[in-house]
Order: C-alpha cells, then structure tokens, then sequence
C-alpha cells in the first residue's frame, strides 16, 4: 500500500501470558494475549544462549524472514517478533485445536476416514504449491508440525528444530526419522520433491494410524526407506493406495506432482 504501516515495536509488555502450549530444546510456547485489542496468540520465547551455543541462530533468522512474509489459510502466521537481552519472542497464530499429531491419537482406531485425510492432504498441498511457487522447501511435514485452526483447518507450523514435548514426541528422542526421503537419508542434496515423498507418508499414516517405515530401531527404518518396503493394509482403499504408492517413490523426479495430486480421484471423490 502506499502508505506502508510504520512497523510498530513489540515488547512483552503488550501481552498477558497464559498456559505453557509445549516445550521445546531451544525455548516454550505459551498462549498470550495482546492487552490493547484482547487478540489471542501463541508466543514463542527462544533463549538466546541455547540458540547461539548451537548454531540454529541463522536458522532463526531465516525461518523468521521466511515465515513473516507469508500469506495462506494453511500455513500458521507469524505476525510480529521482537526481542530481549536473552530471549527472542515469535507472535505467531494460535490454532485452537492443537496438533494433527494429538488429533490422530485421540482417533477411536487411531486413524482417519478418508474424508477426514484427503481434507487434510488437499489442505496440505494447496499451501505446499504456494510454497513452491516461492520455492521454499522441506517444510517438514509430519503429525507434530500440522496443527488445527478454527474448525479444525490444518495449518504448517515447522519452525524446522526439534521440540522435547512428552505429549507429543514419538518414542526417538530427536525427532522422527519416518518422515525422511531416501535422498535425504543418503545426505544427496534434496529438491521441493521431499515434500512429495513426506506427502505420501503423511498420507499412510493419517489412513493407517502409524508411518509406514516405522521399525524399533532407526537402521531398521532406514533400511526399509531406501528400499521403500512398506506395506498398505488391506483397509486402505484402492484410490488411496495407489496415490501413496505415487508418493513413496524412490527417484524424486518420478514421484506425482503437486498440482496432479490435486486432481487426484481419492482426493476430489472425498472431498469439496
Ligand atoms: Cl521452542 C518450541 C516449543 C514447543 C514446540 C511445540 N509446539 C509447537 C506448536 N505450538 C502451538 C502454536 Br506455535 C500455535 N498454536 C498452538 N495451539 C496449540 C495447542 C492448542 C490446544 C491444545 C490442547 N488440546 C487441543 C485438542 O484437544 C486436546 C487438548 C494443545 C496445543 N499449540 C500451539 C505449541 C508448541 C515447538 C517449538
């Protein structure tokens, strides 16, 4: 707009902070309210000295000035940030209804219909096209990352480091290692086509209830993603077996595209 808003300086001073949401390794959430207009956030408080000693502060940096610029109803905002002589503080979107990853377990057969995953896959892909179309990549997509806005509409909400959240870690201390591409797991460099890849595994285990190279030990998993050994239970529909088996696909290039996932017939026959 012409006359561009004058940034306005934040400070915790203009919030009330309510219940911790989770912990993390680098710092915690906490719900907040700003005290002028009573608008409900999520504040993330980041410790300087954890993130300094560790290197994550460019990665900081860069999620911030990638996050702050973006715009759509699936991916969590982060409106403001600001920050003290040792903390950073993230004003970012609330969603009310926590992550996909609590909503799966709190599934009777801990798993979704296919109505309910192919909204959540559509919802997923439509803001993985505007990431791409921006090409930012590697949003790390799995269960902990998704969380459910108002009416339960998903939203990505990486900020890319690990969180230590007993209600929500799986059992691997540092985060899944379930949701890695083989080119990934073979440390080659990756395209926006990892999306693709954690797409599909998104896909098995919102239908399936668990990730389909789950295995007790990480080897194990490794093993059976560089061989994409994984086995669609018989409960799973055909449609929805074969769009997965159109993910998890071992040469990027060859893995369905986006805008073809859209267009999908699971996808349209199961939702609006
Ligand atoms: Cl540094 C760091 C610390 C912790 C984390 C992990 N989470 C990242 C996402 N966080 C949330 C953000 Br950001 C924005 N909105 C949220 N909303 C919630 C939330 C909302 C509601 C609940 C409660 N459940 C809702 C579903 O029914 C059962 C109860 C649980 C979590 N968490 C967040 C919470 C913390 C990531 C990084």
């Amino acid at each position: 707009s012409a006359t561009a808003k004058p940034k306005k300086t934040w400070a915790l001073s203009n919030f009330d902070i309510g219940r911790q949401l989770g912990r993390g390794k680098f710092g915690n959430v906490y719900l907040a309210r700003e005290k002028e207009s009573q608008f409900v956030v999520a504040l993330k408080v980041l410790f300087k000295r954890q993130i300094g000693e560790t290197k994550v502060e460019h990665q900081v940096r860069r999620e911030i000035e990638i996050q702050s610029h973006l715009r759509h109803p699936h991916i969590l905002r982060l409106y403001a940030y600001f920050h003290d002589e040792a903390r950073i503080y993230l004003v970012l979107e609330y969603a009310p209804q926590g992550t996909l990853f609590s909503a799966l377990q709190a599934q009777p057969m801990k798993r979704f219909d296919d109505r309910q995953s192919a909204t959540y896959i559509k919802a997923l892909c439509s803001a993985l096209l505007y990431l791409h179309e921006r090409d930012i990549i590697h949003r790390d997509i799995k269960p902990e990352n998704l969380l459910l806005g108002h009416k339960g509409v998903l939203k990505i909400a990486d900020f890319g480091w690990s969180v230590h959240e007993p209600n929500s870690m799986r059992l691997t201390l540092c985060g899944t290692v379930d949701y890695l591409p083989p080119e990934m797991v073979l440390n080659k460099p990756h395209t926006k086509n990892v999306d693709l890849w954690s797409l599909g595994v998104l896909c098995f285990e919102l239908l399936v209830g668990h990730a389909p190279f789950f295995s007790k030990t990480y080897e194990e998993t490794y093993q059976k993603i560089l061989k994409v050994d994984y086995k669609t239970p018989e409960h799973v529909s055909k449609a929805a077996a074969h769009l997965i088996s159109k993910l998890l696909v071992l040469n990027p290039m060859h893995r369905m595209p986006l805008d073809q996932i859209m267009l999908h017939p699971w996808i349209v026959a199961h939702t609006q």
